[in-house]
């Protein structure tokens, strides 16, 4: 079993998720250090997403305890909560830029959760300061000449390259990505996995990616964990993976993925 050690910034133990009647994750027990990258795996509907989801609580866990950097998620108020997600990085799918505003205004709304409050906020993003360090997050993404474009104009690859200005601008400790590159073509793909973990590890970030394509999973892999039915079924380091247990984990589960209802 996972313990957690004065470097662990999430630990997850005894984490169990119910759909109705239908079981997503089964006792999940996983610790992760700061500065580690993990890639997770697993065939669809293992439970991949409902992980991530369940470590800010944006999915309510049936039961477990879960801790990131040092705070008891299953503890937290609403508030707290709210303070904490804010911390935590997130990279998803289907990148939520709002498309009628420009690229630079989507990546400053990064900075949305750093001012005490709303009012603080408008003040903020209108300062000289904040536009100056989204416009280095751009440039960081390589983007910095399309600051003014409109968000509707930008290909998949790029959207998702100002996604991840945009959650610098979160100035996050932790980043969860989930299938960051699934709707992308190889290529466009390739360029946002190496920035992702580029940024993350000049910046020490702690980053948790999931994964289908096997062959980027392989390239950037330091450590892999993977679900089956909800359950640890590895959780090693990728060079230690022969390709065909890489393979295996996506042979067809026997219990139904099907998709039920919240309860
Ligand atoms: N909101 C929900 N209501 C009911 N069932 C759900 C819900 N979200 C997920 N599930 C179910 O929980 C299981 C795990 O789903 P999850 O999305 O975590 O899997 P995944 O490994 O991320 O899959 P994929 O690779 O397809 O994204 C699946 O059987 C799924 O149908």
């Amino acid at each position: 079993m996972s313990r957690p050690t004065a470097e662990t910034v999430i630990d997850v133990q005894g984490l169990t998720k119910d759909f109705g009647a239908h079981r997503a994750l089964d006792k999940v027990s996983l610790t992760i250090d700061a500065g580690e990258n993990v890639v997770l795996l697993g065939a669809n509907g293992s439970g991949k997403s409902t992980l991530l989801k369940c470590l800010t609580r944006l999915v309510e866990p049936t039961e477990g305890t879960i801790h990131v950097n040092q705070v008891d998620v299953m503890k937290c108020s609403k508030t707290e909560l709210a303070r904490l997600r804010k911390h935590v990085g997130v990279v998803f799918q289907n990148i939520n830029l709002i498309d009628q505003l420009s690229v630079l205004t989507n990546v400053i709304h990064g900075s949305l959760g750093r001012a005490p409050s709303i009012r603080n906020w408008y003040a903020a993003t209108a300062s000289a300061e904040i536009r100056a360090e989204a416009m280095d997050a751009l440039a960081r993404v390589d983007l910095a000449e399309i600051a003014d474009r409109r968000a509707s104009a930008l290909s998949g690859g790029q959207r998702q390259r100002v996604a991840i200005a945009r959650m610098l601008m979160q100035q996050p400790k932790i980043v969860l990505a989930d299938e960051p590159v699934a709707a992308l073509d190889p290529h466009a793909g390739r360029e946002v996995m190496d920035l992702l973990w580029e940024i993350c590890s000049e910046q020490n970030l702690t980053l948790v990616c999931t994964l289908h394509q096997l062959n980027l999973a392989r390239e950037y892999g330091g450590r892999m964990v993977a679900l089956r039915e909800g359950k640890i079924d590895l959780d090693t380091h990728m060079d230690l993976v022969a390709d065909e247990q890489l393979q295996d984990i996506y042979t067809i589960q026997t219990a139904s993925v099907g998709r039920g209802s919240e309860s």
